[in-house]
């Protein structure tokens, strides 16, 4: 479903004179958790060769600094002035960076012409340190909405996000074509940026706004699925690594390695249940929220994708893009 909140045609004449203008763009892209955000926003900015920074990996590098310093846990109570302090100094001493790993996320092209897009991968960066697997556990889950609902924090972490854009729209582009344009022949010159208060609160004059939704479940269903496969990747890392280790060690002792790593990680494994409790936990602190809530922008086009491809959400916000810049829509099609 794709609506628009404020009359996108009504606007459009106005935004495209003003990118002409400074060739700069920003798409927001906000929603709640695994709605499918960061994954289009990612692909959208390849796609237009814009640069692209996941606010979500700003929260979850904060989370991992309180983590490695005590300063947050789940169950004590919201921090304190002083800790937070301490937690607002530690982010704005950090050195964080994102970026699409060069050469990842392409479009396989079918026999009909159409394609199916390959998400591009992405790199977080802590002071130099690859934190990109790290940011992602479940400590840092379970934590990473109270972290950011601290707002000394979002305020830290605001200066990072406006820093970050205007860098990312500077740097050269990772797309096949560098930026300049992109495959459809969009010209470059924008950042695509997704999180929670990216329209309302970061770029509130964004030239689009995107509300990114999708069921409860089906969001649940999409997150497992993606840490089965994770799963399966580490275990057959985990397989690879034994197997290499034949020619050192007993055949049976290096099978025995690989079982007890496969049950280990399948213990820790959480059920579609589980999940969706925790997302709906997380969406909850993350509406209700003091400072900067997830809320729908006013002006924000809402698309529910519980049932449409990723192909066809992230071709409608590359032509409701290209619209707005003046451009004529590539994707009617599909
Ligand atoms: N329309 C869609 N249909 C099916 N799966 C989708 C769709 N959009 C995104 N996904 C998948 O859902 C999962 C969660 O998406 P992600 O971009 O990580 O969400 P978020 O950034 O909102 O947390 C990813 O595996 C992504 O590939
Ligand atoms: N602009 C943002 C981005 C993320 N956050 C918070 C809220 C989320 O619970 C955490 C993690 O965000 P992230 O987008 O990585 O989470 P998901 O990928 O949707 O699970 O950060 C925020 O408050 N404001």
């Amino acid at each position: 479903m794709l609506c628009s909140g404020g009359g996108i045609f009504r606007r459009a004449p106005t935004i495209a004179a003003r990118w002409l203008q400074t060739r700069s763009f920003t798409i927001a892209i906000d929603g709640p958790a695994a709605s499918g955000k960061s994954s289009t926003a990612r692909a959208v900015a390849q796609q237009l060769g814009f640069g692209y920074i996941d606010s979500g990996s700003i929260y979850r590098c904060a989370t991992l600094l309180a983590l490695r310093k005590n300063i947050y846990s789940v169950d004590a109570p919201p921090g304190d002035d002083e800790q937070s302090q301490e937690l607002v100094d530690l982010i704005s001493r950090a050195n964080i960076d994102i970026n699409i790993k060069p050469g990842s996320g392409w479009l396989a092209q079918s026999a009909a012409g159409t394609g199916r897009l390959v998400v591009p991968d992405v790199q977080v960066l802590l002071d130099g340190e690859d934190v990109s697997r790290e940011i992602r556990a479940p400590e840092i889950n379970r934590l990473v909405a109270k972290v950011a609902s601290d707002g000394g924090v979002r305020d830290a972490v605001l200066h990072t996000q406006r820093y970050l854009a205007h860098a990312a729209e500077t740097r050269p582009a990772s797309t096949p074509e560098g930026r300049g344009a992109d495959s459809s022949g969009t010209p470059g010159g924008g950042v695509v940026m997704d999180g929670r208060d990216i329209g309302t609160t970061v770029f509130p004059k964004a030239e689009l706004k995107i509300y990114l939704d999708a069921s409860a479940m089906a969001r649940a269903i999409r997150r497992w699925d993606e840490m089965n496969s994770h799963m399966k990747e580490t275990q057959a890392a985990a397989a690879a690594a034994a197997a290499a280790q034949k020619n050192t060690t007993d055949g049976d002792s290096a099978k025995k390695d690989t079982d007890q790593s496969s049950s280990r990680t399948s213990l820790s494994y959480p059920s579609v249940e589980d999940i969706a409790r925790e997302l709906e936990q997380r969406d909850y602190a993350d509406i209700n929220r003091k400072h900067s809530p997830l809320r729908i922008a006013s002006d924000a086009v809402v698309i529910d994708n519980t049932n449409m491809t990723f192909e066809h959400q992230v071709y409608s916000i590359i032509d409701l893009a290209r619209e707005r810049m003046g451009l004529p829509r590539r994707y009617d099609e599909l």
